[in-house]
C-alpha cells in the first residue's frame, strides 16, 4: 500500500505542463506561521481551486504567489515559488514586473475612480503605451475576453464606479488581462456577487483559462467543483489534499477533507 504521500505525490506528478510551484513554503505573520510547508505545483492554462474554512491561509498564500504580502509589515517567508525555474520570492525579483506576468483580482470589486476605458488603459499607460488606436485595441480587446465589451462599449467614457457589481468585477479581469499576465489570482470573486453574476463570472473564469492559468480562492465547493481542474484543501496553514477536482469530491483521501466537504465543521 502506498502512503498517503506516495499518493499524492503521485496524483500531483501528473500534471504534464506546470506554470507555478510552491516548495516548502512557509509564511509567517511576525511569529505566527499562516501557512506551513507547502509544497504544490499548479497547471498551465487550467484552473486551481485553493478551499479550506476561514483563517486556513488560502488567500494569504495566494498573495505569496505575487508577493502581495510584501506591503505587509512583519511578513517573512521561506521556502521557494518558482515561476521558470525561478525563485519569485528571491530579493532581487522586480515585483512590478512579477505582479504584471501574475495578476490579481480581489474579493470586493475595486476599479480605480476613473471612466471604464482609462480603468483598462491604465495598466498599459502605465508601461509606456500612448498610441490612442493602440490603447483602443487593448482595452476592446480585453474587455471582450472579460465578456463585458457588448454591456459597456456605449459607456465607456463613463465613471466605472457606476457599473454594477458585476461588471466591475469583470472590468477589474479586463484591467488584469489589459497588461498581458500569464497566471491570475482570483481571491474570492465573487463573494460579494449576486448568483447572476457569479455565473457569469465562472463560465468567464472556465473560457479565459485557455489563455491563462487561474488560482481561485473560493468559499463555495460547488464553486470549485464547477470551474476547476484540481483543488488544494487547507486547514490551520497546512496543506491536507490535494487532487485532481473530481477525485477530492468524490473520494478523498484525508477524513479532514471528507468532513470539510461533507459540511461537518467549516
Ligand atoms: N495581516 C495579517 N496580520 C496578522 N495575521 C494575519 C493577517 N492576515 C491574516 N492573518 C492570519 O493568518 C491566518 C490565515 O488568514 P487568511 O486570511 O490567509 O485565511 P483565509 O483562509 O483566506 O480566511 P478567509 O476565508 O476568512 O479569508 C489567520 O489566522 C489570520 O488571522
Amino acid at each position: 500500500m502506498p502512503t498517503t504521500e506516495t499518493k499524492q505525490e503521485q496524483k500531483t506528478g501528473i500534471i504534464a505542463d506546470i506554470a507555478l510551484e510552491a516548495k516548502n513554503f512557509s509564511m509567517y505573520y511576525s511569529n505566527f506561521k499562516a501557512v506551513k510547508n507547502v509544497s504544490m505545483a499548479f497547471p498551465k492554462n487550467d484552473v486551481t481551486a485553493l478551499i479550506g474554512p476561514s483563517g486556513c491561509g488560502k488567500s494569504t498564500f495566494l498573495r505569496s504567489l505575487n508577493r502581495m504580502n510584501d506591503i505587509i509589515p512583519g511578513t517573512r517567508m521561506e521556502g521557494e515559488i518558482l515561476l521558470d525555474g525561478n525563485n519569485i520570492l528571491d530579493p532581487t525579483v522586480d515585483v512590478v514586473e512579477l505582479r504584471r506576468q501574475i495578476g490579481m483580482v480581489w474579493q470586493r470589486p475595486n476599479p480605480f475612480e476613473k471612466s471604464v476605458f482609462d480603468n483598462v488603459a491604465y495598466g498599459p499607460k502605465y508601461q509606456g503605451i500612448r498610441n490612442k488606436k493602440k490603447l483602443e485595441e487593448i482595452v476592446e480587446e480585453s474587455l471582450r475576453k472579460a465578456a463585458l465589451w457588448d454591456e459597456v462599449k456605449d459607456r465607456l467614457h463613463t465613471s466605472a464606479k457606476a457599473l454594477s457589481g458585476g461588471q466591475q468585477q469583470r472590468l477589474c479581469i479586463a484591467r488584469s488581462i489589459a497588461i498581458k499576465p500569464r497566471i491570475l489570482l482570483l481571491d474570492e470573486p465573487t463573494s460579494a456577487l449576486d448568483p447572476i453574476s457569479t455565473m457569469k463570472i465562472e463560465e468567464l473564469v472556465v473560457e479565459l483559462k485557455k489563455e491563462y492559468t487561474i488560482i481561485i480562492v473560493t468559499h463555495n465547493m460547488q464553486q470549485a467543483a464547477r470551474i476547476s481542474s484540481y483543488t488544494a484543501f487547507f486547514l490551520m496553514g497546512d496543506l491536507i489534499e490535494y487532487d485532481q477536482t473530481n477525485n477530492m469530491f468524490l473520494s478523498p483521501s484525508k477524513q479532514e477533507t471528507s468532513d470539510y466537504i461533507a459540511g461537518r465543521f467549516g
